[in-house]
């Protein structure tokens, strides 16, 4: 198994790390454009090798795309992170450019890849790959779900006094403040509904911390967060790698699933070795579902900022 990671900063680095740790992959090839970069990543990470157990070999490339041929899974973190008071949306003009070359390099050394859309903001990032390769849909997967629900799970956690491995939940819909859909109505602790132990009142302000996650990091850290997001991306690619069959919420390419078409947005879906193999129908509350639709008129605005 062969993964790339296209983006050596804070995100593609975590991310690499996370995959080498798990220890299923045989080779990572890290790239970037800044010269030397993801070489001095590669090899600061394979001298973690000894100390954390690992066999994954780890590669870095300034920009050579003949070191990804043939890689199984590729991710795409390339591109700038947003800065405190800035949504993610205000990234498109720099990333759009960035994530359809990088796009373009990785489908011609690698015509079989699976790629996974990590650079901001993602529900379009993925959405443009969809329109500027010819990669079948069940190939291009957004990732944003993953982290959004992994953070839904903290903050029950914490509402609830509970340790997170008792807890499960869901985000779907756009990865954007507002775009965001928490399916607290699914949400439970060891299987019981978490509105049997916390107010409605409660769970809204679970949700509305939930949706503001990414902003609240980025303004304690003056950048988004990496450590959530490269062990979300791991996630998927060792679901993939290792063909487990797992539910994730991913940006996918919906054509009539939840009433939506021709947009690239968050709804639960079954990763393996195919990469999406089903898109799983969730019955959502009317609350959900109102949310859903006004989050995908968002992504459906920021798409039509792309010049396709
Ligand atoms: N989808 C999510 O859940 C999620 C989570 C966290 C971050 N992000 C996004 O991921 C992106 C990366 O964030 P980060 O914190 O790692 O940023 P970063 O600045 O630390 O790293 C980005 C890297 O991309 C490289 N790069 C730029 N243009 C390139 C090109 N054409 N080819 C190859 N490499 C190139 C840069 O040199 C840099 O090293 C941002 O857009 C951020 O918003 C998304
Ligand atoms: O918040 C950001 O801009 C980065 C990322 O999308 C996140 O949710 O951490």
């Amino acid at each position: 198994m062969k993964v790339t990671v296209v983006g050596a900063g804070a995100v593609g680095a975590s991310c690499a790390e996370y995959i080498a740790i798990k220890n299923f992959a045989a080779e990572v090839v890290i790239l970037d454009i800044k010269e030397g970069y993801a070489e001095g990543k590669a090899m600061d990470l394979m001298q973690c090798a000894s100390l954390n157990g690992f066999d994954t070999k780890i590669v870095g490339s300034t920009n050579d795309y003949t070191k990804t041929a043939n890689s199984d899974i590729c991710v795409i973190t390339s591109g700038i992170p947003r800065k405190p008071g800035m949504t993610r949306e205000e990234l498109i003009g720099i990333n759009a450019g960035i994530v359809k070359s990088v796009s373009a390099s990785l489908v011609e050394h690698s015509p079989n890849t699976i790629i996974i859309v990590v650079s901001n903001p993602m529900d379009t990032m993925t959405y443009l790959v969809h329109k500027t390769t010819d990669l079948p849909k069940h190939r291009i997967i957004g990732m944003g779900g993953a982290l959004d629900s992994a953070r839904f799970k903290y903050r029950l956690a914490e509402a609830l006094e509970a340790p997170i491995s008792d807890v499960d939940g869901m985000v779907i819909g756009g990865h954007s403040d507002k775009g965001m859909v928490p399916l607290t109505s699914h949400a439970t602790r060891n299987s019981i509904k978490v509105s049997e132990f916390l107010s409605e009142e409660r769970l809204e302000q679970v949700a509305a911390d939930t949706k503001v996650g990414g902003a609240t990091l980025t303004k304690l850290l003056g950048t988004s967060a990496w450590y959530a997001p490269g062990a979300a991306v791991s996630g998927l690619v060792q679901a993939i790698a290792c063909d487990q069959k797992k539910i994730f919420p991913c940006s996918t390419l919906l054509d009539g699933e939840y009433g939506l078409s021709d947009l690239c947005i968050g709804v639960p879906v079954v990763l393996g070795r195919n990469g999406i193999e089903r898109i799983v129908d969730v019955p959502l509350s009317a609350a959900e579902k109102e949310h859903m639709a006004e989050s995908a008129e968002g992504v459906k605005k920021t798409n039509g900022l792309l010049e396709l």
